[in-house]
């Protein structure tokens, strides 16, 4: 994906987004890292064309997002949100099978591959046994893997998380990162995902976005973009990194 020059505001006021180029490599992590309130959230929702730029475009394969049709743009892409609003009454099975919904229409349905689909996002998020609970009684963690597994069943390309680890504790922070990672180098997934840790983006990540304050101001690999002197300017953080032998180069920060 390429993102040229995009301009977007939210209320007509102020620009969220001014001149914003990045690109999103195929089959990687892309991890959009940057300060509360600089557009990173806004950035993915232009990414899943819930929003429309002002000026400049986001392109998808040589075309603009906004000209495929939805259920075409369904199959490419889909996006996991922070926060999602569970109907009442669901099973984790038929939420995972509304992500088939894109490849359904009133007078067609393969139902042998909405159930090849359903299985696979099932069993690639380890929820076979929950198959038949109630959504609402699931865990915090549980019910990200089941908004996981609803946009696997989907069958996109490219799987969009905005803050998957928000309100999980660290074990299953980890557990959703491992299966993101696992997703990605089994199946191919391109992933762009907003993460606040800096060293699960270090760790995580094949190339890294930087955002400070509506603009894209560095994008490459981990190791290149997150430095002692970035964490200052862009953070106003004091940091220094380290050498841990399993996991590699990681952060602790010092002080403001
Ligand atoms: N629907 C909206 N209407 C008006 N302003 C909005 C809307 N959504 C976001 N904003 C504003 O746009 C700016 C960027 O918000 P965005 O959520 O993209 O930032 P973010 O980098 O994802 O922040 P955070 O790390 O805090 O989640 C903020 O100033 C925010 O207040």
């Amino acid at each position: 994906m390429q993102i040229e020059q995009v301009v977007f505001s939210h209320d007509g006021k102020n620009n969220q987004l001014s001149g914003v180029s990045a690109s999103i490599p195929k089959g990687k992590i892309t991890t959009i890292i940057g300060p509360n309130g600089c557009g990173k959230s806004t950035l993915l929702s232009l990414i899943s064309r819930n929003n429309k730029p002002i000026t400049g475009s986001v392109q998808l394969e040589q075309k603009d997002v906004l000209d495929y049709k939805p259920k075409q743009f369904a199959k490419k892409l889909a996006i996991v949100y922070q926060q999602n609003d569970i109907p009442p009454q669901i099973t984790v099975e038929q939420l995972v099978g509304y992500g088939r919904l894109p490849h359904q229409s009133f007078l067609k349905r393969d139902e042998e591959a909405d159930r090849e689909a359903v299985e696979w996002a099932l069993t690639c998020t380890n929820l076979l046994a929950k198959r038949n609970s109630d959504v609402s009684a699931l865990s915090g963690g549980e019910r990200q893997r089941v908004w996981i597994a609803m946009a696997l069943a989907q069958r996109s390309e490219i799987l969009c998380l905005d803050e998957p680890t928000t309100y999980l504790d660290i074990y299953y922070q980890i557990e959703l990162l491992e299966l993101v990672k696992q997703l990605n180098e089994t199946y191919g997934l391109t992933i762009v995902m907003v993460l606040h840790d800096i060293n699960q983006a270090l760790q995580y990540s094949d190339e890294i976005i930087l955002m400070k304050a509506t603009k894209v101001v560095a994008q490459g690999a981990p190791d290149d973009v997150i430095t002692e002197q970035m964490m200052k300017d862009v953070y106003d953080v004091r940091v220094l990194f380290t050498e841990q032998p399993s996991i590699g180069r990681y952060m602790v920060p010092l002080s403001i």
